[in-house]
């Protein structure tokens, strides 16, 4: 309520300052703050949350603009209609600059966007056919009140009153499941996608986004100046606009406003020297670059925590709630029955040119029961599981989920049928608190989808409580409810491997795939990730566990399954894959294990700790 009380207040403050003044240059730079702040809203979506670098966001200005201006013009819509009908239009020119971001990332996703900017600015300029070119497009239908066209007292209130009502619907996305989505496909899209997030689908939202308010910005600024040309469809404006998030503060709920109002009256001061408007904008994105990433909402941010040991409000915290129980959160729905088989993978096989991970490979998990799958470095554990979880497709096979084929689905699909996974090298998203990274994994589990999420309904607030509730209880289970606040890369590493469990625990899940989960644990920490992993396939929960750790394997395993050079040679009880002379080849080399059995009649493999940290682990 805090936050959106201050920014009523804000606007109401705009609002009156238009009575006071009568001056038409101050309201013309009013009414620019609020179109600069409409860019920069989307914009911070697309860039702050997504992680989505957009130079062309002209483009979808000029799709705003021009739609709306031939709509009045040749179409003789009524301005309303139009102004409407133009955001829609310029949020299907997002879908259009979407597309390459599903193949390309980082740099190549800039100079695309980049392309897409230059191609718009060009059409406007030289179809002057259909455009007007230079000349423009004139006599666009203004908005209009009782029949009478705006006052500029007037265009001031509306756009102060479209600013407010675009800020508090984005806010209401991106407080909660959504906002936590985009920030974590900016982290990293494996993960995000392995803990159930539909990183393309949220990809193209997000272009959207930032497309329909750059698109809004742009047929309100054609309407209130009744023309537009090419002059106003420049590259400076697509830097203008990412420079006013970056400037603001990307990822900030309060960064576009600071930016734009910053900017926009800085610009408007040194209009009149155009060269030098340039060279500040230039010098700012580098001064904003370097020296304070994280904008002014950064620095304020920091400023207010020295003096008043608080957060800044556009900062949003949620308390946990108390924790119900120390028990894990189960889907509904039928349970698997004890011992049936869970997941069954057939005669899986992956090659990449000449190295093949994975050759006829067959597995069954049932239900209940902690699998464990070994092999020396190389064998092909991981490539088994990135198969099963969907990160990567087999060249053969066929892997069946409650018997139905998951070998087709994506990877947030097979996460949300109930297959999670935690990986070999740590991928938390680092930069935020334990409970928002465990709340990511709950992401399949929430159903408010965008349309609750932006009007605030209700049902997503229950949503957004129940998941709360949830993750109280998975971090009470896993003993991390005193850390929930921290960054998540801020903890020892023993504490991020449990984050990671947490937050796959989140999905829950009933199968848990685990990839070298006491990689880097010392003893003590080993030995109590053993118990940790007992108590959690006693709530339930089926494990393939692949570890180098004999000793946790022997103690905690109910099967092993044994992989070299990406061919299943044993599988069994613990005690009898110990002692078995394939496998014991395997670990040891032949001529090894001949010389191990003929100077102790009885060898046997592990029991000797870590494998991956011996020579033996790569015998190869
Ligand atoms: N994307 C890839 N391109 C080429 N080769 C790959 C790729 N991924 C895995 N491999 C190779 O496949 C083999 C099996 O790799 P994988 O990571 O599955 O083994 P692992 O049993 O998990 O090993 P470790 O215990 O060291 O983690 C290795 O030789 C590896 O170099």
């Amino acid at each position: 309520m805090r936050h959106v009380l201050a920014a009523l207040g804000i606007a109401l403050a705009a609002s009156l300052l238009v009575l006071v003044t009568a001056n038409d240059f101050y309201l013309r730079i009013l009414f620019s703050v609020c179109v600069y702040f409409l860019c920069a809203s989307g914009m911070n979506v697309l860039l702050g949350f997504a992680g989505q670098k957009s130079l062309g966001q002209a483009g979808l200005f000029a799709a705003g603009a021009y739609a709306v201006a031939m709509l009045t013009t040749s179409l003789d819509m009524n301005p309303w209609a139009a102004l409407a009908a133009a955001t829609v239009i310029s949020a299907g020119f997002g879908v259009l600059i979407a597309a390459p971001s599903l193949r390309v990332r980082g740099p190549s996703l800039a100079m695309v966007t980049l392309a897409f900017g230059i191609v718009v600015e060009k059409l406007v300029t030289e179809a002057s056919d259909l455009f007007g070119g230079a000349m423009g497009i004139y006599a666009i239908k203004p908005l209009t009140l009782a029949g009478e066209p705006f006052t500029m007292a007037q265009w001031v209130w509306f756009a102060i009153a479209l600013s407010l009502a675009v800020h508090l619907l984005l806010r209401n996305v991106l407080i909660g499941r959504l906002g936590r989505a985009l920030l974590s496909i900016q982290a990293d899209e494996v993960a995000a996608s392995a803990m159930g997030v539909p990183v393309l689908r949220y990809k193209v939202l997000a272009f959207v986004i930032a497309a329909t308010t750059c698109g809004l910005a742009g047929a309100l600024v054609a309407q209130q100046n009744q023309y537009i040309n090419s002059d106003f469809i420049t590259f400076n404006l697509s830097i203008f606009i990412l420079l006013t998030v970056l400037f603001g503060g990307a990822g900030s709920l309060i960064g576009p406003l600071l930016g734009a109002l910053t900017l926009t009256v800085l610009s408007a001061f040194l209009a009149r020297w155009a060269w030098i408007e340039h060279f500040a904008n230039g010098a700012l994105l580098l001064f904003a670059l370097y020296v304070m990433p994280q904008g002014l909402a950064g620095v304020l941010s920091g400023l207010s925590r020295r003096l008043f040991g608080e957060r800044l409000s556009g900062d949003v915290t949620v308390p946990l709630a108390d924790p119900t129980g120390a028990a894990l959160p189960v889907r509904d729905g039928k349970a698997a029955r004890p011992d049936a088989p869970l997941l069954v993978a057939t005669n899986l096989s992956k090659s990449y040119g000449g190295v093949k991970p994975a050759r006829d490979v067959s597995a069954v998990l049932t239900a209940g029961h902690i699998h464990a799958l070994i092999g020396p470095n190389g064998a092909g554990k991981s490539t088994f599981i990135n198969m099963v979880s969907g990160i990567i497709r087999a060249d053969e096979g066929r892997i069946e989920f409650r018997g139905s084929d998951i070998g087709r689905q994506s990877t947030h699909a097979i996460c949300r049928g109930g297959v999670a996974r935690t990986f070999q090298n740590l991928r938390l998203f680092r930069e935020l608190s334990v409970i928002d990274n465990v709340l990511i994994g709950q992401h399949g589990r929430m159903r408010n989808g965008f349309l609750t999420s932006l009007f605030g309904l209700p049902s997503s607030r229950r949503e957004e409580r129940s998941a709360r509730e949830r993750v109280a209880r998975i971090l009470a289970f896993l003993d991390l409810t005193g850390v929930a606040g921290a960054p998540a890369g801020s903890l020892a590493y023993g504490l991020q491997r449990r984050v990671e469990l947490a937050r796959a625990l989140a999905t829950e899940p009933e199968v848990l795939l685990l990839d070298e989960p006491a990689a880097g644990l010392n003893p003590q920490e080993t030995e109590e990730l053993g118990q940790l992993l007992k108590r959690i396939r006693d709530q339930g929960i089926t494990i393939l566990l692949v570890e180098h750790h004999m000793d946790l394997v022997m103690a905690i395993s109910d099967h092993v399954i044994v992989l070299d050079y990406g061919e299943k040679i044993a599988e069994g009880p613990p005690a009898a894959m110990q002692r078995d002379p394939r496998v014991i080849a395997a670990y040891l080399g032949v001529d090894e294990a001949d010389e191990a059995a003929a100077q102790d009649g009885t060898p046997a493999l592990g029991l000797a700790g870590d494998l991956a940290g011996s020579n033996l682990a790569g015998h190869r």
